[in-house]
Parts: structure tokens; sequence; C-alpha cells
């Protein structure tokens, strides 16, 4: 399954911290987010992708393995791909920026996904270099994910990397996904507007308590 132009893509996913945790409640997101029309998934790791297959939506794969000593934690490895494809992945997203890593190198992850798994890669970047080297490499989207979240893109904005995904789309073929901070419906239409393929919106969609964070902080009862 491939993702459909001009779609909404909603990332469920909940940290181990996060009382969401776990594929019941991801799949259960999913669904959710099929019913308000969203046409496609983003999920971590193999239980709470096989979990979000439910929905009957194309599934982007992401298997988050940190490290004390590197920075590179999205599908770092060949191994990591496998997982997620034998968990019945459409898509696999993985680390395309040039920061140390373990594991195997992007272009070879990439090439595993679309020739041995037979799969489409998604490439998750920070910068405009970086995204022209993803798709030098084969990927077959490019993702403005990590932009805010490289030490070399920092400090995050407030708002999404607009500048980039315009950078992207004027210079390359291959489609551009807007990710990252897309936190109000006008935002993600801007995302299109500027030349991306489909938007993916994560936190202001699926996780609870950020969004009680920001109605918190504007009615004084933070924690
Ligand atoms: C940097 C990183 O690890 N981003 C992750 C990638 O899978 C997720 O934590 C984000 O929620 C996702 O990219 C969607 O973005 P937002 O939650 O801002 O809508």
């Amino acid at each position: 399954m491939k993702l459909v132009k001009g779609s909404l893509i909603v990332s469920c996913q909940a940290r181990a911290d996060n009382p969401l945790h776990g594929p019941i409640f991801m799949g259960a997101m999913a669904l959710a987010a099929r019913d308000g029309g969203a046409l496609g998934i983003r999920a971590n790791g193999a239980a709470d992708v096989a979990a979000v297959k439910a929905a009957g939506l194309p599934v982007i794969g992401i298997d988050k393995v940190f490290s004390a000593d590197v920075p590179v934690y999205i599908t770092p490895s060949i191994a990591a791909a496998d997982r997620l494809a034998a968990a019945g992945a459409d898509i696999i997203a993985l680390d395309c920026t040039q920061r140390p890593r373990h594991g195997d190198a992007p272009g070879e992850i990439i090439r595993h996904i679309r020739d041995t798994l037979g799969l489409e890669a998604f490439a998750d970047i920070s910068t405009l270099e970086e995204g022209l080297l993803a798709a030098e490499l084969g990927a077959t989207y490019i993702s403005t994910t990590l932009s805010g979240y490289t030490e070399y893109t920092q400090p995050k904005p407030d708002l999404p990397d607009f500048a980039l995904i315009e950078a992207l789309a004027s210079r390359i073929s291959v489609p551009v996904v807007a990710e990252g901070r897309f936190n109000t419906p006008e935002l993600a239409r801007r995302a299109l507007d500027a030349g991306a393929y489909a938007v993916v919106v994560g936190t202001m969609i699926t996780n609870p308590r950020e969004i009680t964070k920001a109605f918190a902080k504007a009615v004084g009862t933070s924690v």
C-alpha cells in the first residue's frame, strides 16, 4: 500500500512512560485516526505496527533503538527494518542524517528495504543536503521529521520547517513529506501548499498528555 498524494498521515506513538503505551492503545488510536480521515499511519516498533494494521491503511513503520553514545535511533539497522517488515509495515522510515551511528549505513538500509524486502523507504532528514543525498540513495519519500532535532538544526523552532519543504520540493522529484510540529489544521494545509506530497501529524492528534499540557498552560494550572 502506498501513500496517497495530498493525504493526512497520523503518527500513533506513545513511549514507555506514557499511560497510552502499547499496541492496544495505539491500535485504537489508528482506528480513530482512520475514522477521522487519516489515509496513513506511522507507528513505532513491531508490536504497534502489527496493531495499527487493523485500520487497513498504509503503515509507515519505524523502530526506535536508543544508544547512549550515538544520536541516531530511528531504524538504525537492517535488522530493525526486517522486524518492521515481518510485522507488516508497508513503508519503512529510517534516519538518513549523516550523524554518527551504530548499525548500517542509510544507503544499505534503503537498498535492503527496496530490493530485498520489496517495500518503500521513507527518509527522515533534517536539512536540504541530507534530503538531496537521501534522494540519491534511492529513498521513496523524503520527510522533514528531524528538522529541529539534530544539533545543527537547533534550537527547535515552534513552527514547522516550511523553508525546508519548499527547498526540497523545488529540487527533487521524489515526494517530500512534511513532518514535525504541524500542530494545527492550518499548518497541515500550509504544508501541502508549500509543496509537500503528504503531511504527518503526531503529538497534537495522538498524545493527550501533551495536548492537555497546552491547555493547562493556557489556563494557568500546568504542573
Ligand atoms: C524527532 C522524532 O523522533 N520524531 C518522531 C518520529 O517518529 C515522533 O516522535 C514525532 O511525534 C513525529 O515525527 C510527528 O511529529 P509531531 O509529533 O511533531 O507531530
